[in-house]
């Protein structure tokens, strides 16, 4: 569907008009060498941009994100589009509600704002495997990021669907974007395979033409290998990074042309059980005015960062695996929340003295919400659903087999053996390696003994009698989305070790958490027996009504440990209050039904719920809290002390 056309006008004024406007034919934009700038339909043009990711956002909210992104004086958006949200089964596309990238395409060309698209294939941002489709790990040895044929074959059927969906949209065709990124900082991986980089701008040539204006973004270190003979090259750095050096750098890439910032960062991300990051005002206006004042393009990273729904967060590995926080906030100008900040006022004001601010004012912070404390029933625990949760039935290997190998993206799969000798003596259990991939739930004939995690926490010990069923569910945190490696499987990488014997004979349930509880009806009423008293993963929920105005809200889970919430059916994502920072999540006011209509809220505590399982829903965000750091646990006086297992289980 091609850009809509302006509103029909009576016929005697249309020749004339059609004589000012600049028609498809004269559409350009391009870079001007001569004067170290862009030209936009001819004419000079500085692009001030800011980044809004509408796969972080719900459809219904885009049009008000997008249009106070003008009012704060941008004249472009950027953002990237994730290959994983659009492709969840290869040769299966996904275009639709929150994921309708033209819908999106369209309501910034209402806003009033150009777009500069960054497709990948490979995103980062925070983003579960920085965007690429975790299917891709269903060939175990695929070399991402590559001329690997097989990830080059996947990556050719994806941009094949994806670009010719994107032509009618280019600037040049009458659409509203303006250039387009090949890949994504890839000077900083590791493979620096200029085959690929090249197969990536031959491709999109091809389909996407000779016109459209294509660029590399790299971090000041990454510019030798992400820098591309062809494709205009741009940096990335933020408020305290030195930027006379880095353009001064960027000018031995780009000796004309003017200076591109791809992503001035206006805060930064969270990861669960490290401090809350900001970025101060005076920096980050600071740092801009600067950049406006070299006559340098700016997109502003994030200018409004939304949520990362669901199970679509991704992480980092600084020395251990850290998962990205369920917030996206960024301490960006525009909350997570969609609300002006103080920074936002502050960049306005410092854009007003460079190029012309829309008039009038900017919408106020939305109506916030109150309401509670609810109490939730118990339901019963994970293991009293598995019926439903894996309706299709276990998958038997003597090893396990990771999430990848058993089509499972995200979310959590069921790990059962069963105990071939009586362990009467607390006996060490461990998984060599560091290979539980992320967090391992251990429960013995349905009693919870204690949790494992990725570098955090390496063994227990447990009892049971011989032929007692050994459960151990896994949980994905996200995949790298950043690194020198992100073929980031997840499950039991390892088989895991019951003393000196390594354990074999596995069952693997892939559990389809999310299709259970949007059934409508009480999780308990699926269940035969009365609910057990709570022990390890465990369901709960209650149904609520709003009685006055409705509004955004923050869900806030005090005394609770560690889980997911549902509302509605809707994944609202990861709750983590004993590790902090965030302890409340945001719940767009779309999500609930209005006054009078039941609404439902589902928990899957993953560990300990509190002595009274309440909920409350506070009007404001509390993301910095202070860490518990007695629930963080020390490596170091552990993983050295695991000896070598002597025999295999059953064996
Ligand atoms: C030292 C930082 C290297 C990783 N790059 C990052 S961390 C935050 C941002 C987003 O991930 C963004 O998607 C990256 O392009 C750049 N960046």
């Amino acid at each position: 569907m091609a850009p809509k056309k302006p509103p029909c006008l009576p016929s005697l004024l249309l020749p004339l008009l059609t004589l000012l406007l600049p028609q498809a034919d004269t559409r350009s934009f391009v870079v001007d060498r001569d004067n170290d700038r862009f030209l936009l339909d001819g004419v000079p043009f500085r692009y001030v941009s800011g980044s809004l990711h509408y796969f972080r956002v719900p459809r219904v909210l885009w049009a008000d994100r997008l249009f106070k992104m003008r009012m704060s004086g941008l004249n472009a958006v950027q953002f990237y589009v994730p290959w994983n949200y659009h492709e969840p089964e290869p040769g299966v596309y996904n275009f639709h509600g929150s994921r309708d990238l033209i819908a999106f395409l369209n309501e910034a060309a209402i806003a009033n704002l150009l777009v500069i698209l960054r497709p990948g294939p490979y995103i980062c941002a925070e983003w579960d495997m920085g965007g690429l489709p975790a299917w891709l790990l269903r060939k175990p040895k695929i070399h991402l990021r590559t001329s690997d044929p097989d990830f080059l074959a996947a990556v050719d059927s994806w941009f094949k669907v994806l670009l010719p969906k994107i032509h009618p949209w280019l600037y040049h065709n009458g659409g509203n974007i303006i250039s387009i990124q090949v890949e994504n900082e890839y000077g900083s991986y590791r493979a620096c395979d200029f085959n690929y980089m090249r197969h990536l701008a031959g491709l999109f040539r091809a389909i996407l033409g000779d016109e459209i204006l294509l660029f590399t973004t790299d971090g000041p270190e990454g510019l030798k290998c992400g820098s591309l003979e062809g494709l205009y090259t741009t940096v990335d750095f933020g408020p305290a990074d030195n930027m006379t050096k880095i353009f001064t750098l960027l000018r031995n890439y780009e000796p004309h042309g003017p200076l591109v910032n791809s992503e001035y960062y206006t805060g930064w991300l969270d990861y669960w059980g490290q401090n809350h990051s900001t970025r101060s005002v005076h920096s980050v206006t600071n740092g801009l005015e600067n950049m406006l004042k070299l006559g340098a393009s700016v997109n502003m990273y994030m200018f409004h960062g939304g949520t990362n729904f669901g199970y679509w967060n991704g992480a980092d590995e600084k020395g251990r695996f850290l998962p990205i926080t369920t917030s996206y906030d960024y301490d960006a100008p525009i909350s997570e929340a969609g609300d002006p900040t103080p920074k936002l006022f502050a960049l306005r004001d410092v854009i007003s003295k460079f190029q012309e601010i829309p008039l009038g004012p900017l919408p106020p912070p939305s109506p916030k919400m109150m309401l509670g404390p609810l109490t939730l029933h118990l339901d019963g625990d994970l293991l009293a659903f598995l019926n439903y949760l894996c309706p299709q039935g276990p998958i038997y290997s003597i090893l396990p087999m990771t999430f990848e190998a058993v089509k499972q993206d995200h979310g959590f799969v069921l790990y059962r053996t069963y105990l071939s000798n009586t362990v009467s003596e607390p006996t060490r259990f461990w998984v060599p390696n560091n290979g539980v991939h992320d967090r391992a739930y251990v429960m013995v004939d349905g009693v919870f003994h204690g949790v494992l995690e990725r570098n955090m926490k390496h063994k227990l010990f447990l009892t049971g009698q011989v032929g007692a069923k050994l459960d151990v569910l896994l949980e994905s945190m996200g995949r790298l989305s950043f690194g020198s490696n992100t073929s980031d499987f997840k499950g039991l990488i390892e088989p895991p070790v019951l003393g000196q014997t390594i354990l074999t004979r596995w069952l693997m349930f892939p559990l389809k958490v999310d299709k259970l509880v949007k059934w409508w009806f009480p999780l308990q009423l699926l269940k035969r027996s009365h609910p057990q008293t709570p022990s390890g993963p465990t369901f709960y929920s209650t149904m609520f009504a709003i009685l006055g105005s409705s509004g955004d809200t923050f869900l806030y889970l005090p005394g609770w440990t560690k889980g997911q919430v549902w509302i509605n059916g809707f994944n609202l994502g990861r709750y983590w209050t004993k590790r902090g920072p965030q302890q409340t999540l945001y719940v767009p006011r779309p999500l609930l039904y209005p006054r009078g209509a039941l609404n439902k809220i589902t928990l899957l505590e993953l560990e300990n719920a509190p002595p009274q399982p309440q909920v409350q829903f506070l009007d404001r965000p509390i993301l910095n809290s202070t860490l518990h750091r007695t629930y963080v646990y020390s490596l170091s006086a552990e993983v050295q002390s695991d000896p070598e297992p002597m025999q295999l289980s059953g064996h």
